[in-house]
């Protein structure tokens, strides 16, 4: 198995450029099977879960050309066909398939997901929503079978925000008829990127981006090109190791309005932001205050860059406390860091993180972010090195890393067992 080693102590100092987001591209190449005719997706990350996703839509049918940052996606032969187990089970975006399916299809039967597995990840409102859009659904052996003589649209309020569900509702009700009524949705930039590519693709969405989504249905979907909106979460990821190595770093090609819960923050504990049209330079300072975070639904701070946010607030002075509203368990990476010496303790959804120093070992990621973060805690610590393992989950969502982090002057190498 593969491992990351990281020398600590070199301050990152220079430019990385920001690719496409990974929790957009996952939902984009679903939606793009809606389509009678090529779809051509710019900006597209190369990440291990961008690749099993295509190799699922070939699987249907579809025929799928990668080269670069360019894909080009023509759905025209594709079918619907049953996919309860096999690569569905690798992604948690996986369930997208049955919002597309069903919308292009009027049937889908999928695996229940998997993907980063910190907790429980429920569908019921995905579900709730086929079903308020007149899909039967039925849970058996594992797989979600659900089929629609017609799909008819409807009003459908979310108990709870959820990104997966008011993306997949919205795949489906792109080829209901009438209207679909989504209240309650989630806000999150990657879901004002997928009503982007279905309108470019004929379909009538107003709202998304705030808590009223209305989707007008359309009898076929056409072919369109369209550019992935940045990924804003590794572009807080480098802005919490530039902070946590005292560099000085320009992340650039992104969009800075969706990291604003970033910036405050570090901004609060003494880090000098300073933001531009596309990139956010970060200048580390020798000193930090201790903070408060909560992560929460955007624009909220992300929960996945809690467990970043955990290795810096280890480099704060005093007592920080970050409290995660999205998944009240997600702290996987706090035992892996407290073997590097963190002083963290764990109370119902909330780490109380006493700041000082941290030392190199042998850590493991259980999950992507989990592992992004003892990338930050092995790049702070001032000796030695540190060897993250399970870098197949790291692989999900950071694009090109360790070249990335070399070109920031960091010393970080692949290794084997
Ligand atoms: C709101 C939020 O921050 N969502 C994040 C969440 O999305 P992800 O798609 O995993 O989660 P959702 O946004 O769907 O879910 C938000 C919350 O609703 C709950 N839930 C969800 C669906 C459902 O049918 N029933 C239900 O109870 C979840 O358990 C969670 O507590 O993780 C992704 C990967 O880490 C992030 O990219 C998303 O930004
Ligand atoms: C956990 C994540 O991904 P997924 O939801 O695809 O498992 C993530 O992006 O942090």
């Amino acid at each position: 198995m593969e491992k990351l080693l990281i020398r600590g102590g070199r301050p990152l100092r220079g430019t990385v450029a920001i690719s496409g987001a990974k929790n957009s591209a996952v939902a984009l190449l679903p939606a793009s099977i809606l389509a009678e005719s090529e779809v051509v997706l710019d900006n597209l990350p190369h990440l291990s879960d961008v690749a099993v996703y295509c190799e699922l839509l070939e699987e249907l049918g579809a025929s799928v050309q990668w080269t670069g940052d360019t894909i080009r996606i023509d759905p025209s032969a594709l079918r619907s066909k049953p996919m309860p187990n096999g690569k569905v089970k690798l992604l948690r975006a996986s369930y997208y398939l049955m919002g597309a399916l069903l919308g292009r299809f009027g049937e889908a039967t999928i695996g229940l997901p998997g993907g980063c597995n910190f907790e429980p990840r429920p569908i019921d409102q995905h579900i709730k929503g086929f079903e308020a859009l007149g899909a039967t659904v039925r849970n058996d052996h594992g797989s979600v079978h659900i089929s629609a003589k017609k799909l008819k649209g409807a009003k459908i309020y979310l108990d709870v925000a959820s990104v997966g569900a008011t993306i997949n509702i919205m795949l489906a009700a792109s080829r209901a008829e009438g209207a679909t009524i989504i209240e309650n949705a989630a806000k999150e930039p990657e879901i004002i990127d997928v009503a982007t590519l279905l309108n470019a693709m004929g379909v009538k969405i107003k709202g998304a981006g705030t808590e009223t989504i209305r989707i007008e249905g359309v009898e076929s979907l056409h072919g369109c090109r369209h550019s992935i909106i940045p990924d804003r979460i590794q572009a807080g990821t480098y802005m919490i190791a530039a902070a946590a190595t005292g560099g000085d770093v320009l992340i650039d090609n992104i969009i800075p309005k969706h990291l604003e819960a970033v910036t405050a923050k570090l901004r609060e504990m003494g880090v000098n932001v300073e933001e531009f049209d596309e990139s956010i330079r970060i200048v580390g300072a020798p000193e930090y205050s201790a903070v408060d975070v909560k992560a929460l639904a955007y624009p909220g701070f992300a929960t996945d860059l809690q467990s970043p946010m955990t290795s810096l607030l280890t480099q704060a002075k005093g007592v920080s406390l970050l409290s995660d509203y999205v998944y009240s368990n997600r702290f996987k990476h706090v035992p892996e860091l407290m073997r590097m010496g963190a002083n963290i303790r764990v109370e119902g959804r909330t780490a109380i993180i006493e700041g000082g120093r941290l030392n190199a070992a042998k850590v493991r990621a259980a999950d992507l972010r989990a592992g992004a973060s003892l990338v930050v805690a092995g790049l702070a610590v001032e000796d030695g090195v540190t060897e993250v393992s399970g870098v197949e989950f790291i692989d999900r969502g950071y694009d090109n890393l360790v070249d990335n982090l070399r070109l920031l002057g960091a010393e970080v190498w692949r290794d084997s067992d």
